[in-house]
């Protein structure tokens, strides 16, 4: 694999969770192609879809999730392998550390101890082995006294150190995608700096699906930024492209948001998937949506090197 080559191609994916009131749809053809060793985030407002998209890509979804389209790794498509395939790719090929860090370790076991059996789980290593190759980690997870926290319960440990916990667990058989759900939420400004730098490292060969709000983080670790809005994709593009000139009303609104840019809410609020504006689907709180907007759903289109919009606005340019 060179640097440039899809290692992960999502194609037409649509994942709708049946509930009493009807199908809500949290994907909604979503197309996104992570390269070899890239760092893509994914950003967007609460709800938009970003934890049900990266968790769909493991197979970590409720077994009742109507999911349609394609999750090719390697060109194989995970969404039609069978259970006991998927198992040998989870954590092996494609890790994951969860949303909510603090829930996700287990509290009953000590932190080396959780980190070596996730190790011989996947990996030919003995006991010894597994244990030495846990404090490996934890070194390279940038924990000062791996040892002392090899030994201890996760209870023991600030919120920063059990992210990096976690990330040490999530990189225990070196997969080849690390999908990191908010890694640095609720991290203090320093802690957060250390657990980005530490991404920075872990991204040198691995590709990284980066799930965030947070715009900094973002533009600090990540090559590409994908921007979802009510389970679509609305931006995609290189990071200096999208932060710099965003093409997308909606991603420009959550820039303008940022204290540090004026502080400006995008007005209004996501819609439910199950009341969708028929349109586009960010036109009842766009600025700069005309009549054509409010009937004609667009399609995600190049419009630059690289950089795509899901916006009407570029659809008559050129031709
Ligand atoms: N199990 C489920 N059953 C029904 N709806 C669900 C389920 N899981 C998620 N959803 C819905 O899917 C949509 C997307 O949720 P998701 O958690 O992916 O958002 P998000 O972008 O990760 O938000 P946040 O930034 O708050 O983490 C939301 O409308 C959510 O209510
Ligand atoms: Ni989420």
């Amino acid at each position: 694999m060179t640097p440039d080559d899809p290692l992960l191609q999502i194609r037409g994916l649509k994942i709708g969770f049946p509930t009493i009131d009807g199908l809500v749809m949290a994907s909604d053809t979503v197309d996104l192609t992570i390269r070899a060793g890239e760092t893509l985030a994914l950003l967007g407002e609460t709800g938009s879809g970003k934890t049900v998209l990266g968790m769909a890509i493991p197979r970590l979804l409720q077994p009742n999730t109507r999911i349609e389209g394609e999750i090719l790794f390697r060109g194989r498509d995970l969404l039609s392998v069978s259970e006991r395939e998927m198992e040998k790719i989870r954590g092996k090929e494609i890790a994951v550390v969860l949303q909510n860090s603090g829930t996700s370790l287990n509290p009953v076991l000590r932190v080396g101890d959780q980190i070596a059996e996730a190790i011989m789980l996947h990996c030919t290593l003995d006991r010894t082995d597994a244990d030495a190759a846990a404090l490996h980690l934890l070194r390279a997870a940038q924990i000062s006294d791996p040892t002392s926290t090899a030994r201890a319960y996760p209870h023991r440990l600030s919120g920063g150190m059990q992210e990096r916990a976690l990330i040490a667990l999530a990189l225990a058989c070196s997969p080849s995608v690390l999908i990191a759900d908010e890694p640095t939420r609720g991290l203090d400004p320093v802690t957060k700096r250390e657990i980005l730098g530490l991404f920075g490292e872990i991204n040198q060969d691995r590709s990284v699906l980066f799930i965030t709000h947070d715009i900094d983080a973002a533009a600090t670790i990540a090559s590409r930024v994908a921007v979802m809005y009510a389970g679509e994709i609305v931006e995609l593009g290189p990071v200096d492209a999208v932060l710099t000139a965003p093409a997308h009303p909606y991603t420009r609104g959550l820039l303008a948001s940022l204290p540090e840019r004026g502080m400006q809410p995008i007005p209004g609020s996501a819609p439910s998937s199950l009341h969708l504006p028929t349109g586009c689907r960010f036109s009842p709180r766009c600025s700069c949506a005309g009549r054509r907007c409010e009937r004609e759903h667009p399609e995600l289109i190049e419009i630059g090197s690289g950089q795509f919009a899901r916006c009407l606005v570029y659809y008559d340019r050129g031709s």
